[in-house]
């Protein structure tokens, strides 16, 4: 099937600065994707090109095919949510929503079954009358989603559109936001540096990195998989475990990291003896035990810290030499306290090795 969006060669500098550098990225129809990246790597400046808002410097965008690159907004079938909504204040929750339809020339019945049943969609059909100031945050935010999916457009686009809201909220609208993209089966396109909302809502996501592509990928995968040191550490808690390679075991490599002989999955790579990388071991993959595991990775350490976190509890364990192990436990678990000893161990295809470099994949 032909991709909806097409990012060819993309490459957007202002001035002296290169904003996005030779993006290539195909988005499939249906499909909720999200830019991720830290403050200024380029994730807005993507969507804002594909907006028709933005000109790229070189290279070509495309929309169900067509190179739409030099194509102004109004003429592009896509539309944005922004982060401050933009609602008109002066306008009802069904004028708002029926904005785009009136300018697309439909007629009046079209038009009140279409707001309709955008209203039922996010179950405000009793606010239809009410102004923008007399709604909730929520509210609002479900108003302005209704209003950019009302003209039927190829692509959603949202910037951060859940940055304005407290956490609970903000959580109860990631799910909202997913249900809706699937009851719609719309293509969404959505912009965050914030990586819990990027691993509760996408089907794939596009770690962005110094305007280029880090790493893709559906969100179990890049969690479990992260390509390079800087996935692994923007994605997740993680402890990274420098090690050199002493050779391979089937799937396994068996590597030094501090004197201490473990193994991990290879990752795909190939790692060669004598080579320097990273073990990527995610906190939870770690069991705590007062007796010595009987099987896969372990070691012997001491409780420097212990945290309460309600569901949870983290330990701080030295393995010797100064290099420590964050570990996460239920709190039931474990009756350790910091500076008792503690056995740490973890499987070894739960940890995955990864160069001692950025990747781009
Ligand atoms: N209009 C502009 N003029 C000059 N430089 C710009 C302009 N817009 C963006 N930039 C620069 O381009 C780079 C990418 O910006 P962009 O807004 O795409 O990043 P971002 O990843 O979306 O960041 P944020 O999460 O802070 O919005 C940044 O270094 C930024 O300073």
């Amino acid at each position: 099937m032909e991709p909806v969006v097409q990012f060819d060669h993309v490459t957007k500098n202002y001035g002296s600065q290169v904003a996005v550098d030779d993006l290539n990225l195909s988005i499939e129809a249906g499909k909720f994707v999200t830019l991720l990246g830290p403050s200024g790597c380029g994730k807005s400046t993507s969507l804002r090109m594909l907006g028709g808002f933005e000109m790229p410097t070189s290279g070509r965008i495309l929309l169900s095919g067509k190179d739409v690159t030099r194509v102004p907004p109004n003429k592009r079938n896509v539309n944005i949510v922004f982060q401050d909504y933009a609602l008109f204040p002066h306008m009802n929750v069904a004028k708002n929503i029926a904005f785009g339809l009136e300018l697309k020339g439909l007629d009046n019945k079209s038009i009140h079954r279409r707001v309709s049943e955008l209203l039922e969609l996010v179950q405000l059909q009793d606010y239809a009358n009410r102004l923008p100031n007399e709604l909730s945050g929520g509210q609002r935010q479900r108003v302005a989603l209704m209003r950019a999916l009302a003209p039927d457009p190829d692509v959603l686009l949202l910037d951060e559109p859940l940055s304005a809201l407290d956490a609970k909220l903000r959580q109860q609208m990631q799910i909202e936001l997913k249900a809706i993209q699937e009851k719609t089966g719309k293509t969404f396109m959505f912009v965050t540096h914030d990586q819990e909302e990027a691993l509760t809502m996408s089907d794939t996501i596009v770690v962005m990195n110094n305007g280029r592509i880090e790493q893709m990928g559906d969100p179990s995968t890049l969690y479990g998989r992260p390509g390079s040191v800087f996935v692994a550490n923007f994605i997740g808690e993680t402890n990274l475990l420098r090690s050199t390679v002493l050779g391979a075991e089937g799937n396994l490599t068996a590597l030094d990291w501090n004197g201490i002989t473990i193994k991990a999955d290879q990752g795909g790579l190939s790692p060669k003896a004598g080579e320097h990388l990273y073990v990527v071991l995610r906190p939870e993959s770690i069991h705590c035990s007062a007796t010595e595991p009987t099987s896969g990775n372990r070691i012997k350490g001491k409780i420097r810290q212990r945290v309460f976190k309600g569901n949870h509890t983290s330990l701080a364990v030295e393995v010797g030499d100064g290099a420590v192990l964050n570990t996460l436990v239920h709190p039931g678990d474990v009756a350790q306290l910091a500076g008792d000893d503690i056995w740490v161990g973890w499987k070894p295809e739960t940890a995955t090795v990864i160069p001692d470099r950025h990747a781009h994949r």
